[in-house]
């Protein structure tokens, strides 16, 4: 028995499942989580001092690499004046002004801790707003654990739980409040325009990952995303971009910057934090103004603007606001994806890929999928071997088919090339 094996026991002792996020846990591809001790740059390193190159960046928002010297500083200089005070500070006004500069959708910005806090309170704010209950999200878009929201889910609970029933996701969801959401297949367009047109008026808002990243990685249609923007306007519904995921991931202005589209609500989190609990969401002033102690919609946290997060998250936002940045961490991504898909076509196994800034997709599939249903039917064996292959090779990748990956400015031109290589060595052995 391995070290990692030793802790995985003890863990499951005194945590569920060993893990405190599901998604950590290797239940669809089998095996014993890797505990980790230390990171820097791309690698990590866990309890058995095995080096991965990693492929996750804690889900998204390691984007500069692990441990990076000036995030480092800035943390540690922040933490000397005291970790949490409850009460206003200059940086909090500093990284909202940033947010709201590298995203002009958002006129204002409220802080908070966690990606599913973000999307939990934008969806309160959007009911508040509207006066209306009905939400619609879209089936394997998933928006944290608020509980509205876990309807045919992704993430974790496309990979543990049977999602193809129009109830709720998760144990202890009330069916009577899952009842005031809808949810709809991605990129289809005539069933958003059915229900607007049978709906619309009760529709309070519509919420999604504007290039889902929690079903593998899934792109929107172009016409979808006008559909959505021009029929939520015009029945006064609030069009929420929950970019927890993209947002300064796949480009410095978020997934809306690409798309042309302009939200009422965005929701923020991940990368705006790099790596410490902070998250956000903001948007049109008109709604913003709805929240406690302006409006009579409330939402509050002990936590929020927390100072340690807050220079992180300045740091960070430095740092990828670099010239040439983007450029860089696009152009790697896609050598990455060029070169699994090469690797992949030399052993003749079905495989697509696809990527947006610093997020990848890839699919044992003969095409790259453009909905929950087609995700669901790539091929899930090839993609369990295929994972243990790379884990043994040191590079260690999400554990579901049904994730985005993840780069970061530090995976260079020769990380890249032994990722490569590991995987020209895995698809042999599968
Ligand atoms: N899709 C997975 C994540 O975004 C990470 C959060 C979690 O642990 O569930």
């Amino acid at each position: 028995m391995g070290q990692n094996d030793v802790l995985f026991e003890r863990a499951q002792k005194t945590i569920p499942g060993g893990v405190n996020s599901p998604v950590r846990a290797f239940r669809q591809v089998g095996g014993t989580p890797r505990f980790v001790t230390r990171a820097k740059g791309p690698y990590f390193w866990d309890a058995e001092d095995k080096r991965y190159i990693d492929l996750i960046m804690s889900w998204g928002p390691m984007i500069v690499g692990h441990a990076h010297p000036e995030v480092v500083e800035a943390v540690q200089r922040a933490a000397e004046t005291s970790f949490s005070y409850g009460a206003p500070t200059e940086g909090e006004i500093e990284l909202a002004e940033r947010l709201c500069e590298l995203m002009p959708s958002v006129e204002q910005v409220r802080m908070v801790s966690s990606g599913t806090e973000a999307t939990m309170s934008a969806l309160r704010l959007a009911r508040g707003h509207t006066g209306r209950d009905l939400i619609i999200k879209f089936e394997g878009c998933y928006h944290g654990h608020a509980d509205s929201l876990l309807v045919k889910a992704g993430s974790g609970l496309l990979t543990f739980a049977d999602s193809t029933q129009n109830a709720p996701s998760s144990g202890g969801v009330p069916h009577d409040l899952v009842k005031h959401t809808l949810v709809l297949p991605y990129n289809d367009v005539a069933a958003l325009e059915e229900v607007f047109k049978n709906q619309g008026d009760h529709i309070a808002a519509v919420i999604l990952e504007p290039i889902a990243g929690n079903m593998n990685l899934i792109q929107p249609a172009s016409e979808f995303l006008g559909a959505m923007r021009s029929l939520t306007a015009k029945h006064g519904a609030v069009l929420i971009y929950d970019e927890v995921m993209t947002g300064f991931r796949v480009a410095l202005g978020g997934a809306q910057s690409l798309q042309g589209i302009t939200p009422d609500l965005t929701c923020l989190g991940k990368v705006m934090g790099g790596g410490m609990p902070m998250a956000a969401f903001g948007g049109k002033k008109e709604i913003m103004s709805k929240l406690a102690p302006l409006g009579n919609v409330y939402q509050a946290g002990t936590l929020s603007g927390n100072p340690v997060a807050v220079a992180s998250g300045l740091k960070t936002l430095e740092i990828i606001s670099r010239a040439g940045f983007y450029e860089c961490l696009t152009a790697q991504t896609e050598k990455l994806m060029a070169g699994l898909k090469q690797a992949a076509d030399k052993a003749h196994i079905p495989f697509a890929v696809d990527s947006v800034g610093g997020m990848f997709g890839f699919y044992f599939a003969s095409k790259v999928p453009t909905s929950f249903e087609e995700v669901t039917k790539t091929n899930i064996d090839a993609f369990k071997k295929f994972f243990h292959a790379m884990l043994d090779e040191g590079v260690y990748l999400a554990p579901s088919a049904y994730e985005a990956g993840f780069t970061s400015i530090a995976h260079d031109n020769e990380v890249v090339a032994a990722i490569i290589t590991a995987a020209e060595k895995a698809f042999k052995r599968m």
